[in-house]
């Protein structure tokens, strides 16, 4: 009997020998495909006949485009499983998967320190206003002229995480470290246990209290633009955001007019709405703190990201177990 098939969608940077590994129970295949077109039109020729999982990068997406329902329709009958190498898997359209019966898994935990600790940097390069003078010290301008103003101390400052999941419970601990208090708002509250001490609040006390508001949360439809003009109007005169979570839960036209109008103090981003282009009003502002989607660009957590996600491949090959599936195919499980 001739062996399934694993597709290999992007590239495995860290641990090559373990996705080899996989050869002893699967056909490792990669598309020939270099544009989205190329790819359906291989899907349609039946060369792709016998995938049963595939394994999915972020960077893929240049190649496959989205996972929608065009796409995920022309996959062959074998296809079951689409392991995503990330915690954010936005890329992929979860109801078309589940209405094709497509299980699609991501890769939680193993990014939330290196997550937690870019938003640490991020909050404390925000709030402190360290950007201005990183930047005027490289020119020979000392602090900058005029220097900065002064920046703010995280100690005694509440932290508010929107979405607290994995991410979100990483950080408060380290927020803790730093003197910050913290206070979340979720889908649902976590038991006392998850929540560490973290207050539960409405979205909008979430808004009102916060002093440094945190984006944890995964984009969606639900989530799209959760935070906009509205939502900026609720939160206090000076609060600092940081965004780690993905670009366009937040409506960066309207955080762009409340850093002008100086109701945000600052920002530290890490995503943006539409990627690789970040807004020119962002970027002519040297008092923010902008990264270029850097949070899990370590090599332990690259190494831990494919191990786990290669872990899912094996699971669903071996066994037809299934690791970490997405929350809202948890009853496909
Ligand atoms: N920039 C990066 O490189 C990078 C790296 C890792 C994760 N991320 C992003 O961070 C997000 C969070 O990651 P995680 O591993 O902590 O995920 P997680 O699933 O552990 O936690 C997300 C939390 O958000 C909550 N949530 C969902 N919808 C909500 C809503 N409408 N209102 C309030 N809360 C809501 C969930 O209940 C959950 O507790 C990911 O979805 C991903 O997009 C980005």
């Amino acid at each position: 009997m001739s062996k399934p098939k694993a597709l290999l969608l992007g590239d495995i940077n860290f641990v090559p020998k373990f996705w080899e590994s996989l050869s002893s129970i699967a056909e490792l295949v990669r598309p020939a495909a270099r544009s989205r077109a190329e790819f359906i039109e291989e899907c349609k020729a039946g060369k792709l006949d016998g995938v049963v999982a595939a394994y999915r990068t972020f960077n893929s997406v240049d190649v496959t485009g989205r996972f929608d329902e065009e796409f995920v329709s022309c996959f062959p009958e074998s296809w079951k499983f689409v392991c995503h190498n990330g915690a954010g898997y936005d890329q992929v359209d979860i109801d078309a998967c589940t209405q094709h019966n497509i299980c699609v898994f991501n890769v939680p935990t193993a990014v939330d320190d290196a997550t937690a600790d870019t938003a640490m940097f991020l909050i404390l390069g925000a709030l402190r206003g360290f950007n201005t003078s990183m930047l005027a010290c490289r020119e020979g301008k000392w602090r900058g002229h005029p220097p900065p103003p002064l920046g703010h101390d995280p100690q005694g400052k509440t932290l508010g995480v929107l979405g607290m999941g994995g991410i979100g419970r990483n950080m408060k601990k380290k927020a803790e470290m730093f003197g910050m208090s913290t206070i979340h708002h979720n889908r649902k509250p976590l038991s006392e246990e998850l929540a560490g001490g973290a207050k539960y609040v409405s979205f909008e006390e979430l808004l009102e209290q916060s002093d440094v508001l945190s984006l944890n949360l995964p984009l969606n439809a639900n989530t799209r633009h959760i935070i906009s003009t509205k939502e900026f109007e609720k939160m206090k005169k000076g609060v600092v955001i940081v965004n780690t979570a993905r670009g366009a839960v937040i409506d960066e036209d309207a955080l762009v007019k409340a850093l002008d109008s100086g109701l945000v103090w600052s920002v530290g981003l890490d995503v943006y709405e539409e990627e690789p282009k970040i807004h020119h009003v962002l970027i002519a502002n040297s008092h923010v703190m902008l990264l270029p989607h850097m949070e899990t660009w370590t090599i332990e957590t690259g190494i831990k990201m494919e191990e786990w996600n290669i872990g899912n491949v094996r699971a669903v090959l071996e066994k037809g177990k299934l690791n970490s599936i997405v929350p809202e195919q948890a009853d496909m499980a």
